[in-house]
């Protein structure tokens, strides 16, 4: 294997987060070091309020960290201006969150093709077919998003988010919203992108179930990483948030 391969998709190093000042300070993230390897799905774990949606803001550049480096690829964050921050994420990662954020007005094919639009950038018809026809949407693109059904929408938001060759593809509860069938035909798609388009996917997630169509899952408590899991069962990883203290 080459050195560029085997590079993390995103590497953090001391990653500290701290919302507000003095007494009222909330460290989020406490010297947090992680890498996110590159072709797997990396799920996050932890109890409420340990720090999920901060560590996958953080990776992603949606949040800046108080101290610490984070790189995605070979490029430093942290150095980075809202300006080029925003470009960034809009050319080198892509999102999906619980609410799928479709806009209500455009069609399928225009909410998937926004990310290019936005970013001024050429539609590849070829790619563009086969993520559409990836995410089973080939007879909807004509279709709004009131239209489809919740899976449908965040079918939708997948392949928005996949359209740009992103690096990393980001989801914070992307099942949330999900009824229990659904949201498994969703994390089966999102399984599917890292088997056979080598996708990098890191999911913050509360369902050890969902955790476990991951390569690997990282447990968080109190802002810190406290251990990390390959091939996890959905069992394993309910037991494991167990002793966290998750569901008392
Ligand atoms: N913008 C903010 N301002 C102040 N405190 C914040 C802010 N965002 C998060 N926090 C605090 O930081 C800590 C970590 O929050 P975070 O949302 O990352 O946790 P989480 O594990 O994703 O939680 P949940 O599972 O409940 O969504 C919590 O104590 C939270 O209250």
């Amino acid at each position: 294997m080459s050195e560029a391969v085997r590079t993390d998709a995103v590497s953090m190093d001391r990653v500290s987060k701290v919302y507000g000042k003095g007494r009222g300070a909330v460290a989020a993230l406490r010297e947090v070091s992680a890498g996110i390897p590159r072709g797997r799905f990396t799920a996050v774990m932890g109890p409420s309020g340990s720090g999920k949606s901060t560590f996958l803001h953080c990776a992603a550049g949606l949040d800046t960290p108080t101290s610490g480096s984070v790189r995605l690829g070979d490029t430093e964050l942290s150095a980075m201006n809202e300006t080029k921050l925003t470009e960034l994420r809009r050319q080198r990662v892509g999102f999906v969150f619980q609410a799928f954020n479709l806009v209500s007005s455009l069609t399928v094919e225009q909410n998937i093709t926004l990310p290019l639009r936005l970013a001024r950038t050429r539609v590849d018809r070829k790619w563009l077919d086969e993520v559409v026809g990836r995410v089973g949407l080939s007879e909807r693109t004509g279709h709004r998003p009131a239209q489809l059904s919740g899976g449908q929408q965040q079918r939708v938001a997948i392949a928005r988010a996949l359209v740009t060759r992103p690096e990393v593809v980001f989801g914070d509860e992307p099942t949330g919203a999900l009824d229990t069938m659904t949201a498994r035909d969703v994390l089966a798609l999102l399984r599917e992108t890292v088997d056979a388009m080598g996708q990098t996917v890191v999911m913050v997630t509360h369902d050890p179930v969902a955790a476990s169509y991951a390569d690997t899952v990282l447990f968080l408590a109190d802002g810190r990483i406290v251990d990390t899991m390959d091939a996890p069962s959905g069992g394993k990883v309910a037991a494991r948030m167990t002793r966290l203290g998750a569901w008392k």
